[in-house]
């Protein structure tokens, strides 16, 4: 579908070139990545039949119209330049294909012009077929991202204790170890900053103890531009980006404009900071070259940048698997068996996943994605920005959305009362840092008990006085 895009932005003329060079891309990046050599071959890999299913990925164009529709330039990052010779940036000791996936560009705005509408169906498409999509940064996105970047870098930095002192006991902002949280009862090895709404004490919502609300550590020590400005900058620049996503989602679906929008109003939006250290060098805590277990993230979606080490794997949906994970943990489903697909850095880019609740939303239609995180000979840096539904909302499949392909949980039409994201948030939380004190305090004050209010499942109602 990528390159459908890429098609309807040249001449004729250039198209063949354009798609034959992507295959042959793909092809060479293939046995590039993984060398024909004794030493670089993963045990029981077939590069052979990893090209040929990669070619798949590139779809013959459907439509030679549209010529809005524009491709930004693809500039891969160079395998040679890593020090990694012929095994290119796959960490070691892991067996999956390569995506190749192509880049697509958003418009400044999206006002549900034809050519929005057939972007926001390739966007879908490519969801549906690959799990993930590719999005060209801005300019300014990349400064952006530079910024938070090297922001990140100084802070994971710092003398351990300093980052420790970043925590908070109401929410779930703040320093996470490496080894601290848990996915599938395993420890990640990734060192995480994570960002939640930075409330403050006299907040009414943070006087009435609603969990997981209260302010974001961020480090003491250092001048806001440090870290907090860089950080929330780029974040407020996502934000901006998954609220444009959502709306060609909304037209790719054919639903109503606002259909998913309505319940980003005070997203509870939330990002994490992370740092793999090179998987020579962990804490042993965890599994070796494992960063971070299979999982599905929770809210909509989940816009990524990563360093150019790598270590995302992302499971593309499949009809034989079946998942929910508000109902049943997802966590850890098929780690270690055949499926998974690297998805290696593209400087200038932003991935983007799909959450549980774009999944609960969609009648499966768009399932969230698996992912997980391999460690590689070198530390790696990314961040994950996830845009989420209000913590208030209360989520109800669309009723025209998906119309029964794929559709495994189509009795969930009939749930009355849907899911309430701030529960199932502060679930996933407390499921993922059993002995945070953030957890200790919410059990000890039987804050969970107040999820079930209905001034928390109403979005921008505020506490009651009583
Ligand atoms: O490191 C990445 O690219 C993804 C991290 C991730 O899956 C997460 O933070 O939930
Ligand atoms: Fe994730």
């Amino acid at each position: 579908m990528i390159s459908l895009a890429r098609s309807m932005m040249l001449p004729l003329s250039r198209q063949t070139v354009a798609s034959s060079r992507a295959l042959l891309s793909t092809a060479t990046h293939a046995h590039t990545g993984f060398g024909t050599g004794s030493m670089s071959m993963p045990p029981g890999f077939n590069a052979a039949q990893a090209s040929q299913k990669l070619g798949s990925m590139f779809k013959k164009p459907k439509s030679p119209q549209a010529p809005e529709l524009r491709l930004a330039e693809t500039k891969p990052t160079s395998i040679r330049d890593q020090g990694l010779g012929r095994l290119g940036t796959m960490p070691p000791g892991y067996r999956a294909e390569v995506a190749k996936l192509s880049i697509l560009e958003l418009p400044e705005r999206v006002t549900g012009t034809a050519s929005d509408r057939e972007l926001g169906r390739a966007i879908i498409d490519n969801w549906r077929r690959d799990g993930i999509i590719q999005i060209a940064m801005s300019p300014c996105a990349e400064k952006l991202w530079n910024e938070a970047h090297a922001a990140s870098r100084r802070f994971f930095q710092k003398p351990h204790m300093e980052k420790a002192a970043c925590v908070d006991s109401q929410s779930y902002a703040g320093y996470i170890a490496s080894g601290e949280e848990i996915t599938d009862g395993v420890a990640d090895y990734s060192e995480i900053f994570t960002v939640t709404k930075d409330l403050d004490v006299n907040d009414p919502r943070v006087k009435a103890k609603w969990p997981c609300h209260g302010p974001c550590p961020w480090p003491a020590s250092a001048k806001d531009s440090d870290m907090k400005e860089p950080v929330q900058r780029y974040l407020d620049r996502l934000g901006a980006e998954g609220e444009k996503l959502l709306r060609l989602t909304e037209l790719g679906l054919n639903v109503a404009p606002g259909s998913l929008s309505q319940y980003t109003r005070d997203g509870w939006h939330h990002a994490r900071v992370l740092r793999f250290p090179a998987r020579n060098a962990t804490n042993g805590k965890g599994k070796e070259g494992r960063g971070i277990g299979s999982h599905t993230d929770y809210g909509l979606l989940v816009i990524s940048a990563q360093d150019d080490v790598g270590g995302l794997f992302v499971r593309p949906p499949r009809q034989d698997e079946k998942f929910a994970n508000w109902k049943k943990s997802a966590a850890g489903l098929h780690e270690d068996d055949d499926g998974w697909v690297y998805v290696p850095p593209v400087r200038g880019t932003h991935t983007v996943i799909l959450g549980d609740m774009m999944q609960y939303l969609t009648n499966d239609y768009l399932k969230a994605t698996p992912h997980k995180v391999g460690l590689n000979t070198r530390e790696r840096f990314a961040l994950a920005y996830f845009h989420e539904p209000s913590f208030q909302a209360v989520i109800k499949p669309l009723a025209d959305a998906g119309n029964g392909a794929g559709n495994e949980h189509a009795d969930q039409k009939h749930e009355a009362e849907g899911i309430h994201y701030g529960t199932h948030f502060t679930n996933m939380f407390m499921r993922n840092y059993p002995d945070r004190i953030t957890t200790k305090r919410l059990e000890e004050e039987n804050r969970y008990e107040l999820l079930s209010r209905p001034e928390l499942r109403t979005i921008n109602a505020l506490p009651s006085s009583s």
